[in-house]
């Protein structure tokens, strides 16, 4: 399939597509949210998109949910399916679910549903859910202190391409590589001209770097993982409690997620802590060391009585000489003793390794001073050190871990997604649970519902009163006032639009005919005018000529004019339909007054009131077939003729009724 065979899908959206991984493969996956990722695509145009994709894959023309009502009806059973999924992807990709004529479709998403509903619906495993979002690529990543080095333009460009993260440097010679080994803590020559070359510093030469660029820049795998952290866990904790089988050894990547920090660094590591909180310390833990070591000297010579002899005093003040020599005959020991604290102090607050200590010893000086002073050199010299081996582990640390991860992330992608997938399973497993849904059957003509119960009802689902109800053709449906007709053709319509998208519907039991097209009229909110009273008929006209199978429902159309026209217009409107061989159920008030005006012997059912409780009508939800239901202003005359002491009044009335049969 090219991407533009994608209805909706033009030059330019194309182009947008193809800044996927893998455009055509994203589209037949149904992958909403991906679609949607991509800049100046909304999610409802993704949706649409990928329900173009899925249509022209099936050769399926769409225009199933022919009228706004038909269009509301599928949209809240999709609503009500959303409700259920726990993450925002798999919202996004029950949005692709749409009732539709093609069979291979319908059959497509008939075995996904057979398979969801074998899915155990687990708290634990919607909770672990929610914390799942779909992979995401990192931000940009950027090494500073390696770079790689080239004579060749070529390689140059190539290499450009390859590691984005790097900076591409173009060496003449050895002497060019040298420069730069001075100015980045590694290099890699991509020249095997610079094989066996001597050069000074962390210099590798590899010919084949661009074919393996993860292992000379680390930071990328470890950025994707750092990334996705939360969502990979989530999705393996998902896997574990489901107790579905995963594309990755679960604990391996457990492990190594433990060992990566939010950042992308290595997490965990004692050494490499220790290392970078000692660069961190180093300036105060000197500080700290110097006022450790005056004060203890402080100390001790305010403490002292100083004898000094008269030459000692000459000679110190004829030399201009300092106190130090003073100091060091004095309190040679005090002045040790203090050091001592100072050098202590260094080793223990930055927790030096000996090799170090043997350097910061040296910050301190064994010459007598007062006060004493840190050697700026020897600090500079423990902190090149410390920065150089921090560096140097923290980058075989990232090596490893990344070598560890780079591994498992086909594998990690495809668990986020099969976490993902579940959710959408589990939504439509759960909406089949919570509905007590069936797999329905699509054939024939006419429908047959047993115990169906409309999701759509204001009422709660357990309260909703199971309705049987079958038609062969099109009928008229007649009842009393707020019996619940439009909640019957609700039904259908519901039945209809699940069973065509592949679903199980609301239902102990359904049979729906397979039809090309769903036109459900709801109620006009009054007569029309002369205009859209024109352009309803066309609508019909058009409707009933039509030569694909449909399924009519249609809510007292008689209120779109005067009631003795709409009579006689939807009687016509039932020759046409019937004679087109449609399915339909027309709810009107004028049943009696239609089926007189039709030339053809029009299935009336009724659903019947059963009588009126404390005001209140008593019905009996199931249509009934043949029946031509009484209206609720003769079940209130009868009520009162069979109350009062002089009925005559009502009794004729009630005559009336029985006269022209509404
Ligand atoms: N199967 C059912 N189970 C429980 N309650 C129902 C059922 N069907 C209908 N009802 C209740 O009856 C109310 C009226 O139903 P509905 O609007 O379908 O009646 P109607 O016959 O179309 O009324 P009208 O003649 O006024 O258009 C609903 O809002 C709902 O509360």
């Amino acid at each position: 399939m090219e991407l533009e065979d994608v209805p909706g899908v033009g030059a330019k959206t194309a182009e947008r597509l193809r800044e996927l991984d893998e455009p055509v493969e994203t589209l037949r996956r149904g992958d909403v949210a991906a679609v949607a990722s991509l800049p100046g695509i909304s999610t409802g145009r993704a949706a649409r998109i990928v329900r173009g994709a899925i249509r022209a894959r099936h050769d399926d023309p769409g225009g199933f949910l022919a009228t706004d009502r038909a269009r509301e009806v599928s949209d809240a059973v999709l609503g009500l399916l959303q409700e259920r999924a726990v993450t925002t992807h798999a919202k996004r990709r029950l949005a692709t679910l749409y009732p539709t004529a093609s069979a291979s479709r319908i059959a497509e998403v008939s075995a996904f549903a057979e398979r969801a509903r074998e899915r155990e619906i687990d708290p634990a495993v919607l909770d672990a859910l929610a914390d799942v979002s779909p992979v995401e690529r990192p931000g940009d990543v950027t090494v500073r202190d390696r770079c790689l080095a080239t004579a060749d333009a070529e390689t140059y460009r190539e290499a450009q391409a390859a590691f984005p993260e790097l900076s591409v440097e173009v060496v003449e010679d050895a002497r060019g590589l040298a420069d730069l080994a001075r100015g980045y803590a590694s290099v890699v020559a991509l020249d095997e001209a610079f094989a066996g070359v001597a050069v000074e510093g962390d210099v590798t030469v590899d010919p084949r770097a661009v074919e393996h660029p993860e292992e000379h820049v680390p930071e990328r795998t470890l950025a994707f993982f750092a990334t996705n952290r939360a969502s990979l866990r989530a999705a393996a904790a998902v896997h574990r409690r489901a107790g579905v089988e995963a594309p990755i050894e679960l604990d391996t990547l457990e492990d190594a997620l433990d060992d990566l920090a939010a950042d992308g660094s290595v997490a965990g590591d004692e050494e490499l802590g220790r290392l970078s909180t000692a660069v961190d310390d180093l300036d105060a833990a000197v500080s700290t060391a110097e006022s450790v070591a005056n004060d203890a000297l402080r100390g001790a010579i305010e403490e002292r009585d100083v004898t000094i002899e008269g030459a000692d005093l000459l000679s110190l003040v004829e030399r201009g000489a300092g106190v130090d020599s003073l100091l060091s005959r004095e309190l040679a020991d005090e002045y040790a003793a203090a050091i001592g604290a100072a050098r202590e102090h260094v080793a223990d607050a930055l927790a030096l390794r000996d090799d170090e200590i043997e350097i910061a010893t040296r910050i301190f000086g064994d010459e007598p001073t007062y006060p004493v002073e840190r050697r700026e050199e020897a600090v500079s010299r423990l902190r090149e050190e410390l920065v150089a081996e921090r560096d140097r582990r923290a980058a075989k640390r990232k090596r490893d871990l990344a070598g560890r991860l780079a591994d498992l992330r086909a594998g990690a992608t495809d668990l986020v997604r099969d976490a993902l997938e579940l959710d959408v399973e589990l939504a439509v497993a759960r909406f089949c649970e919570e509905y007590d849904c069936t797999a329905a059957e699509r054939a024939g003509t006419g429908f047959e519902i047993e115990g169906g119960r409309s999701p759509l009802l204001d009422v709660a689902f357990d309260e909703v009163e199971p309705v049987d109800y079958g038609v062969d053709g099109v009928a008229l449906l007649s009842g009393v006032n707020s019996g619940g007709k439009t909640s019957t053709l609700d039904l259908v319509a519901v039945v209809v639009v699940l069973a065509h998208m592949g679903l199980p519907v609301p239902a102990e039991s359904a049979r729906v005919p397979a039809v090309e097209e769903l036109h459900y009229h709801a109620k006009s909110q009054g007569t029309l005018d002369a205009g859209a009273f024109e352009s309803t008929l066309r609508d019909f006209a058009a409707l009933a000529g039509g030569a694909d199978a449909k399924c009519v429902l249609v809510d007292e159309l008689e209120s779109i004019t005067e009631p003795g026209a709409s009579a006689k217009i939807v009687a016509g409107i039932l020759e046409a339909l019937h004679g087109a061989g449609a399915t339909g159920v027309f709810v009107s008030h004028l049943a009696g007054e239609i089926r007189g005006a039709a030339d053809y012997d029009v299935d009336v059912d009724g659903i019947r009131a059963v009588g009126l409780e404390g005001g209140e009508l008593v019905v009996e939800r199931s249509p009934e077939k043949d029946l031509l239901a009484r209206s609720t202003p003769e079940l209130i005359v009868e009520k009162l003729a069979g109350e009062s002491d002089d009925p005559g009044f009502y009794e004729d009335l009630l005559e009336k009724f029985g006269a022209d049969g509404t």
